[in-house]
């Protein structure tokens, strides 16, 4: 390519990396882009682990399906499209049936991750397997898959399976979400080191990844490390967005391994468990612009990065096409 070499950093390892998931050079644009963003609730909620009402959830899954969400803008200036997947909302919400809306719930949210398991390891298993449906189904036309969130407490489980899969303690892995005051983050760090504390250690083998999982995580969580399953089974690139993501990654990395070489991280998220996370995955993050929103907008926004990586090897023409001489 007519540059110097290494001269586009890290967008050479991303290039390389598409080229390898698509087992070919040039990798084809990740295009098009669809997002699936994996709503469900969760019973933590009941501990007063964020200010926001459990309906929300609802509201904005209504929100996204009528194109209002953050998601919905940064989607429509990338040509992204947008699926909602509910994996477990828990309050009623009446929208009117699209193929935008996959209505796959396992339970109407967790139980509270704060006093025993939050799920059954069948309930586990099931709304993993409906992030593997999901994804198999996008990737059958699309270029590029992209995770989004939206569950009312969420980052609680995330931290959990944060502290769970990296060792990290709580008061480092734990933040304070959509904006909680002290007194209340102060709660969520005891939570999470109540339910990190009952289980039996780090878990090592794909059993105990689902237990882990099962015990103190969410449905979404357990639907998105199953959708990053699908896309590596599919060999599309996945761009993962923030700490929900990331905390579910490392089910998907304990699940297979080989699975996160799909995998990019869009952001790092201001949440202080994403740092960790990353980490652990050996996934470098994208752009730093100290979001902490999730419905996927910190993944379609390094979009266009990962895209002109792509277009880069593509297009760029070599030092004999275009007869400019090499450095000596
Ligand atoms: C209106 C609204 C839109 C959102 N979109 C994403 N989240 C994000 O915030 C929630 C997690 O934060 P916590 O653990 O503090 O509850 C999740 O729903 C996540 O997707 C939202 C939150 C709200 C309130
Ligand atoms: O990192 C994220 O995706 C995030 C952070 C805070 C709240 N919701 C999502």
């Amino acid at each position: 390519m007519t540059k110097p070499p290494g001269s586009l950093g890290v967008l050479e390892d991303v290039a390389a990396q598409l080229a390898g998931i698509a087992g070919n050079c040039p990798a084809p644009l990740p295009a098009p882009a669809a997002v699936a963003v994996f709503a469900a609730d969760h019973g933590v909620h009941a501990q007063g682990v964020t200010p926001w009402p459990q309906e929300v959830t609802a509201q904005m899954v209504a929100n996204f399906l009528a194109g209002g969400a953050v998601v919905n803008a940064f989607a429509a200036q990338l040509g992204a499209d947008v699926v909602v997947v509910d994996v477990g909302v828990a309050t009623p919400y009446a929208v009117e049936q699209t193929d935008r809306l996959l209505r796959r719930s396992v339970r109407p949210g967790t139980a509270d991750l704060a006093v025993g398991p939050a799920m059954t390891l069948d309930e586990a298993r099931r709304a993993v397997e409906v992030g593997i449906e999901v994804a198999t189904a996008l990737a059958a036309d699309h270029g590029c898959l992209v995770s989004g969130d939206m569950g009312i407490a969420n980052t609680t489980a995330s931290a959990a399976l944060i502290c769970a899969f990296t060792g990290t303690p709580a008061p480092a892995a734990t933040g304070r979400g959509t904006g909680v005051d002290d007194p209340t983050l102060a709660r969520k760090v005891a939570v999470v080191e109540r339910a990190v504390g009952r289980l039996p250690g780090r878990p090592g083998t794909p059993e105990e990844a689902l237990a882990t999982l099962a015990e103190v995580g969410g449905l979404e969580h357990a639907a998105i490390a199953g959708f990053v399953l699908g896309a590596a089974a599919a060999r599309v690139p996945v761009l993962l967005d923030g700490v929900i993501a990331g905390s579910a990654a490392l089910v998907a990395a304990a699940l297979c391994p080989t699975a996160l070489q799909y995998a990019l991280a869009g952001h790092s998220s201001a949440e202080p468990g994403h740092a960790p996370a990353l980490r652990a995955l050996g996934l470098r993050p994208l752009l730093g612009l100290d979001l902490r929103l999730g419905e996927g907008t910190g993944a379609l926004l390094a979009l266009p990065l990962v895209a002109s990586a792509a277009r880069a090897l593509q297009d760029v023409a070599t030092f004999d096409s275009a007869g400019v001489t090499e450095k000596n």
